[in-house]
């Protein structure tokens, strides 16, 4: 069998990682750097683009990275790509309390994944949602926001679920998806012109 594609992930989160290499591992051999990177403030979108470029420079190649965010519907999208510290500082139940007097208690959860070739390459961009509510925490306090973000059609939070199951749903799992199938197709075209040539 062909050696797998290699895939660099530039992050300073451990359950991301985690998750990656559930979510990517059968398909491509994945290397990470653990670098926090400094993030501008903006769209997911700018932040995750801004990362990469920054990323490709330390790495001096391709590689990618990923902004997560969770937006309130009672709040037009905050905390958004700012949800790592509002958690930090108010914790689970804070961010359920900023709700408290909103009937709408809608979430999106979202992930945008950066990819680039290297330095000087613009990224390009995959993006996964995925609609929900904001729940009293339920489940085990592993991975940032999941024991109060509870998926629409799903009775179980992210933290209540099945492992296997976040990630076969999960708005991380959609982008996965997306830059999976484009880097499947990019190597397709480049075997097909190497036995052209
Ligand atoms: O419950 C969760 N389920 C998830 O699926 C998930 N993915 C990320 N997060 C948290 O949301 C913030 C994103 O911030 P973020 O994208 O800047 O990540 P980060 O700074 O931790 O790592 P990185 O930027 O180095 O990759 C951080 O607090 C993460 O811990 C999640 N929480
Ligand atoms: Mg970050």
């Amino acid at each position: 069998m062909a050696d797998k594609q290699k895939l660099l992930f530039v992050t300073g989160n451990k359950n991301k990682l985690a998750e990656m290499q559930a979510l990517l591992g059968d398909h491509f051999q994945l290397d990470s750097i653990s670098i926090d990177l400094p993030e501008l403030q903006g769209s997911s979108n700018e932040i995750a683009r801004e990362k990469c470029k920054k990323a490709a420079e330390f790495a001096k190649g391709p590689v990618y990275v990923e902004d997560t965010g969770l937006g309130f519907g009672a709040l037009n999208g905050l905390p958004g790509p700012y949800i790592k510290w509002f958690l930090e500082s108010i914790g689970l139940e804070g961010l359920v309390k900023m709700l408290e007097g909103y009937t709408d208690k809608s979430a999106v959860a979202y992930c945008t994944i950066a990819y680039t070739t290297g330095p000087g390459s613009e990224p390009i961009l995959f993006e996964g949602s995925v609609k929900g509510s904001i729940v009293n925490p339920m489940g085990p306090r592993t991975f940032g926001w999941d024991p109060i973000f509870k998926p629409d059609r799903h009775n179980d939070t992210y933290a209540t679920m099945d492992p296997a199951v976040k990630n076969a749903i999960s708005h991380r799992s959609v982008a996965v998806l997306k830059l999976r199938q484009y880097l499947e197709k990019e190597l397709e075209l480049r075997r097909s012109l190497a036995v052209m040539e």
